[in-house]
Parts: C-alpha cells; structure tokens; sequence
C-alpha cells in the first residue's frame, strides 16, 4: 500500500499535497443518496450501457480548459443516456467546485459521484453527493474508517484501486462498488488490461466500474466483455459534442 505518495508522477503529487491542506466541513452532512445500483439496473432495463459521464473542465492530462457552463453540460450528457454523473470538485488542477457540484446535482436525478482527493473524514462534510470517490492509494490504512465515515452520511462510497493489492484492501474494507481504474497515477499513462488483468478477482456482487481511458465503441465492449457494470467516461465524452459522445457509448451494445 502507497499512502505516502512516493513513486507518483509530479503532477499528481502536486494534487495530493494540495488536497491534503484542503479544509473540512464544519457540520456533518446527511445524504438522502439517490441508488446508484438501481440506476444500473434501469439503464440496463432499458438496453443501455451504464455510463457514468464525467465533468471534467481539465485535467493533468488534456489539453486546455472547457468553460461551458457545467450545469448544461451536465444536462445534455442525461440527456444523451448518462446512468450517472461524475462532478470533479478539486479545484486547483481540474476546474472542479463543490458550487458547481451542488448546482447540477439540483438540476439532475440520476446518481451523482462527487470525484475528488478525500484524505479526510471532514473533507466528506463539504457538500452533498449520491457516490464519493475514495482512492485506496491515497488514503491507505484510513480506507476502511473513511467508507464507513461516508457510509454514515448517506453516501455510497466507490473505491477506486489500481492494483491487487488496492483490490485486496478496498474488499476487505467492505467496499460494494469498485472502480479500477486504467491510469497509472505514478506514470499517468492507460492501459485497459488493468481492468482486464483485476476484474476476474472481484465477487460478483460487488458493483465493479471500469475508469480511464475508455474511448471507442470497442473500449465500451472490452470493458464489458472482462466485466465492468458500469464504465466511467471522462476525456472522450468531455471532448465534443457531450450528449452525442455520451449516447453513441451507452448505446454500444
Ligand atoms: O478521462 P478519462 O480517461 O475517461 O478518465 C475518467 C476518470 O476515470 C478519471 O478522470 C479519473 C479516475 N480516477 C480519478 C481520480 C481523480 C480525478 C480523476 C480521476
């Protein structure tokens, strides 16, 4: 396990000591968190591929910045089929805001992940969200305190692993949804047979999201073929026209 932040690309070390001065909440927030198991099981219901569509207005790895106002980028990826929404509310190297989170949570109702760097419990206590991302390798031995934490306030927790050994944890941490995630926060480079090299270790009743790095049509039906529920699309959807790019994916069957 890395907690300590050794061995991780510069700009991603930069986000941790970042997130790690960031300020807590002062009162404990309670969610009334919107299912997003139930989602899954509608989108596939209705014959959709469950696409978890990301607010993404930058990132260490795009090219400039999209400005559009993020609430109606929000509204035309549901409209284009999103099952759920990622919101970034880091601030400093991906344009997020927990204002902008706030906003378009209002203005939806599917499930909406709030995706951020959380080392803290008081850093849950800043603003409501249906699923809070948590990345076993950051927070290390504090993962199992920080799902319950979060579990607490009504949140569902998705922990985010990388490799066997996150896996290993996030599992015995409880955790029923799990993200693995293709990038490699050391080198910040994507390789989709991470997801397919972890997948089979993961029991079927947890809720397992495929992250990064999924593109094409093709990349929706690899992830599905080595068995993600759900896959969580930021660049490629961010990149365009947001409502097409999210339909043309969550409709790749
Ligand atoms: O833009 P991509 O390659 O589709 O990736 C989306 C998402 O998985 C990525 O933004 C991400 C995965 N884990 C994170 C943790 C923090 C910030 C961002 C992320």
């Amino acid at each position: 396990m890395n907690a300590s932040g050794d061995e991780l690309a510069p700009e991603v070390r930069a986000i941790l000591d970042a997130a790690r001065e960031r300020p807590g909440g002062d009162t404990r927030v309670t969610v009334d968190a919107r299912s997003f198991s139930d989602a899954v099981d509608a989108a596939v219901a209705d014959g959709r591929v469950p696409i978890i569509s990301e607010v993404k207005p930058t990132s260490p790895t795009t090219d400039g910045v999209r400005d559009d106002d993020p609430v109606e980028l929000a509204r035309e990826m549901v409209a284009g089929g999103a099952t759920a929404l990622s919101v970034l509310t880091e601030p400093d190297h991906f344009g997020g805001s927990t204002d902008s989170l706030r906003r378009i949570r209002d203005a939806v109702d599917v499930p909406v992940l709030r995706k951020d760097f959380i080392m803290r419990e008081e850093q849950l206590d800043v603003v409501e969200s249906d699923l809070v991302l948590l990345i076993a390798r950051f927070v290390g031995e504090d993962l199992p305190a920080l799902v319950e934490a979060a579990r607490e306030r009504g949140f569902q927790p998705l922990v985010e692993v990388h490799t066997r050994d996150e896996l290993v944890a996030a599992l015995a941490a409880g955790a029923d949804i799990v993200g693995i995630n293709n990038r490699d926060l050391g080198k910040l480079e994507v390789d989709l047979g991470t997801f397919e090299e972890l997948a089979p270790e993961v029991p079927d009743d947890v809720l397992l999201v495929a992250e990064s790095g999924v593109k094409t049509v093709e990349d929706v039906r690899r992830m599905r073929e080595a068995g993600a529920d759900a896959l969580l699309v930021g660049t490629a959807i961010m990149d365009g026209n947001v409502r097409e790019n999210t339909h043309s994916l969550s409709t790749s069957t």
